[in-house]
């Protein structure tokens, strides 16, 4: 049901529609403790926790995007957009009593983080291309594939965030989960 809704909200919000598998074993007892991140981990303790569970860096950044919703400061509350990132490429917002309201320690870190964000040249330049004889040659495969700066890649590209999402968001909901033989 969790899953379920958390799919819904997302599409009712203007987000990807997320078909979410249905007919899975119920768990009988409750998770054990300390299996959801800490708001106070840095990115290196954020990328560790989600890697150990499976997740990579594009992933927890990708998934960390649904804070986009709610009342973090980063946009429209009710509206799933990439408001998240842009806002995040923002810093230090505006001053220093705004930015003490904008996301949770976990999203600040991970604007603090190379591997997460991208060097401001690159923001700058935002989505290049190459025009030779009349064929379009779109760079951010190259700026995905080796750079990985992904909050830059997701605050220019609000398709690539929704694919992404949407696909982690999937395996988010089912890692671990057992289905009935039906
Ligand atoms: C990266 C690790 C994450 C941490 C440390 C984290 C932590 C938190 C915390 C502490 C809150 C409560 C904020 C408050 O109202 O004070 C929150 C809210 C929320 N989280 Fe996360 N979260 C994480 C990842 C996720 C993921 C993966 C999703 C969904 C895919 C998600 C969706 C939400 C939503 C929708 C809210 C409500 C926002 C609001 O109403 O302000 N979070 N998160």
């Amino acid at each position: 049901m969790i899953a379920v809704a958390g799919a819904e909200a997302v599409s009712v919000c203007g987000g990807p529609v997320i078909p979410v598998q249905l007919g899975r074993v119920d768990s009988m007892v409750p998770d054990p403790e300390g299996k959801l991140p800490e708001e106070t981990l840095d990115a290196s303790g954020l990328k560790q926790c989600f890697l150990r569970k499976g997740f990579s860096t594009q992933q927890l950044v990708a998934l960390s995007g649904a804070h986009t919703i709610g009342s973090k400061g980063f946009g429209n509350p009710s509206v799933f957009d990439n408001s998240y990132f842009k806002i995040l490429l923002e810093k230090p917002w505006v001053s220093a009593g705004m930015s003490s309201m904008i996301g949770l320690p976990s999203d600040r870190a991970l604007s603090e983080d190379d591997e997460c964000l991208r060097p401001p040249v690159l923001a700058a330049l935002g989505t290049p291309k190459i025009t030779l004889f009349g064929i379009v040659y779109s760079l951010n495969i190259l700026k995905d594939k080796f750079l990985c700066r992904w909050i830059g890649i997701y605050a220019d590209d609000q398709k690539t965030f929704f694919e992404d999402f949407k696909s982690a968001y999937i395996k988010l909901v089912n890692s671990g989960a057992l289905w009935k033989n039906v």
